[in-house]
């Protein structure tokens, strides 16, 4: 007998994924046992890149849950809520669930894996980080006798694009991100991606397999890319970076708390995050006795993503066929404790900052003392031109501690000749 999928969501990555189980010829042969059973969506007037019977497509997602004929639901019609609670109704009848919402996992995770624990059913998640890049699984599996101490990562394809457009081709950020959105990058509300949220979520739940605790969102830092302008884009060249929104989850010491952090980042050029381009995401874990390990891929997009939730899929079509009773700790997720997450004061790390100041003597002297004043040292400071009537000067620092840096900035504020601080970035 077949293995009857509840599909929610029809849209990139639900199209994807019905396209891939019905191409199934030279692909693994497990895919042949599954049947699209049911698919719901909000309209069932649009027009459909793919053939499915009337029967099949349906408006009520609930009936789709509470059908005792599915066996795996896929949840890809994201958002919070319905998808929430479609996901924990599924859980409680005893359906294993596939899904690619990194919104509702980095927020209920403990609800919907503390359901599907107590049902004896697995909660896969895959495309939710990575897109196709095989992250999730790696984490959980492949790396887990490792002690982590970092995660670093581009993990949203949008701004990945967007940053990279704006780099090599100076392109606008509004006409860019238009294209991400006709590209099926974007999330339904593109401020999730351009403001941090995303990348938030994905490290959430990247920091939590990879460091063994629950992740409270609300401890994430999370700045976005609005404020990243050509014009650091250039500057950052000229000085030997890139720009690219990183996410990242760090702990120095096993005792010591975590630091879990989204911001755009100059990464030194050499690095091998820094020729990450496009919609293309990379994920950096390091740890012991590992080394280095990174993981590279399409981030986003309908093909790349089906393939991450249909791998998923075929995972718990293993598991039904073999019948497993017992439930599989690498494939669970019991998690109870909460993570300590560092205070952003606490964070040493280097900075670029470019200020606006009047074109007055001694006005890079009285940044130095300032600096010098909370112990931040500077590792090159230059008058790059002006800008009208303003002289323009950036400023990279050594290593710092970020409540160090923002006191002396606070100091520099108030000096007469600084006109304003239009950029502050944080440098890898
Ligand atoms: N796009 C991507 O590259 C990636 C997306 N993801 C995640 O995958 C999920 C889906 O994303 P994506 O495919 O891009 O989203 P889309 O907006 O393209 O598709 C959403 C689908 O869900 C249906 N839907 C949404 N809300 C409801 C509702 N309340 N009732 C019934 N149907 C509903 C829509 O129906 P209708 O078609 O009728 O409007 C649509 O078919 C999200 O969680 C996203 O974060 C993860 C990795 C990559
Ligand atoms: N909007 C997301 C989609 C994949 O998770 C992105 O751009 O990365
Ligand atoms: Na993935």
């Amino acid at each position: 007998m077949g293995v009857k999928l509840g599909i929610l969501g029809l849209g990139t990555v639900g199209t994807g994924t019905v396209q891939l189980l019905q191409d199934s010829a030279g692909r693994h042969p497990l895919l042949q046992e599954i049947e699209i059973y049911r698919v719901g969506v909000r309209s069932l007037d649009k027009p459909r890149a793919v053939e499915l019977s009337t029967e099949v497509l349906t408006t009520d997602l609930e009936s789709i849950v509470n059908d005792p004929a599915v066996d795996i639901v896929v949840e890809v019609m994201g958002g919070l809520e319905p998808a929430r609670s479609l996901i924990l109704k599924a859980l409680s009848n005893g359906k294993h669930v596939v899904t690619a919402n990194k919104a509702a996992i980095a927020r209920f995770g403990a609800e919907i894996f503390t359901t599907a624990n107590q049902a004896g059913v697995y909660v896969m998640l895959e495309a939710a980080v990575g897109g196709g890049i095989p992250v999730i699984q790696p984490l959980k599996q492949s790396l887990s006798v490792n002690r982590i101490h970092t995660v670093t990562g581009i993990v949203n394809g949008t701004t990945n694009y967007i940053l990279t457009r704006m780099q090599t081709e100076g392109s606008n950020f509004d006409d860019v991100l238009a294209d991400a959105q006709r590209l099926g990058y974007a999330e339904a509300d593109p401020t999730a991606d351009v403001d941090g949220l995303d990348a938030a979520d994905k490290i959430a739940i990247l920091a939590s397999l990879g460091f063994g605790g629950r992740i409270n969102l609300q401890d994430v830092y999370t700045e976005g890319i609005r404020q990243v302008s050509k014009t650091d884009i250039a500057y950052a060249e000229k000085l030997g970076f890139v720009i690219k929104l990183l996410a990242i989850a760090k702990r120095d010491t096993p005792s010591s708390p975590l630091s879990v952090r989204v911001h755009p980042t100059l990464v030194p050029q050499a690095h091998p995050l820094a020729s990450i381009n496009g919609v293309y995401n990379a994920i950096l874990v390091e740890g012991e006795p590992i080394g280095q390990v990174m993981f590279f891929g399409p981030g986003a997009g309908a093909g790349a993503t089906a393939s991450a939730v249909t791998s998923d899929i075929l995972n718990l079509v293993a598991v039904l066929k073999t019948n497993t009773a017992v439930a599989n700790p690498l494939l669970t997720c019991g998690h109870q404790e909460y993570c300590q997450i560092a205070p952003m004061a606490e964070l040493i790390t280097r900075f670029y900052a470019r200020f606006l100041t009047n074109d007055q003597p001694g006005v890079i002297g009285k940044l130095g003392t300032c600096f010098g004043n909370y112990g931040v040292s500077l590792e090159s400071i230059v008058q790059t031109g002006f800008q009208g009537e303003l002289a323009e000067i950036v400023v990279v620092t050594h290593d710092v501690r970020e409540g160090n840096f923002r006191q002396a900035l606070a100091e520099i504020r108030d000096l007469e000749a600084i006109e304003s601080i239009p950029s502050l970035l944080r440098v890898l």
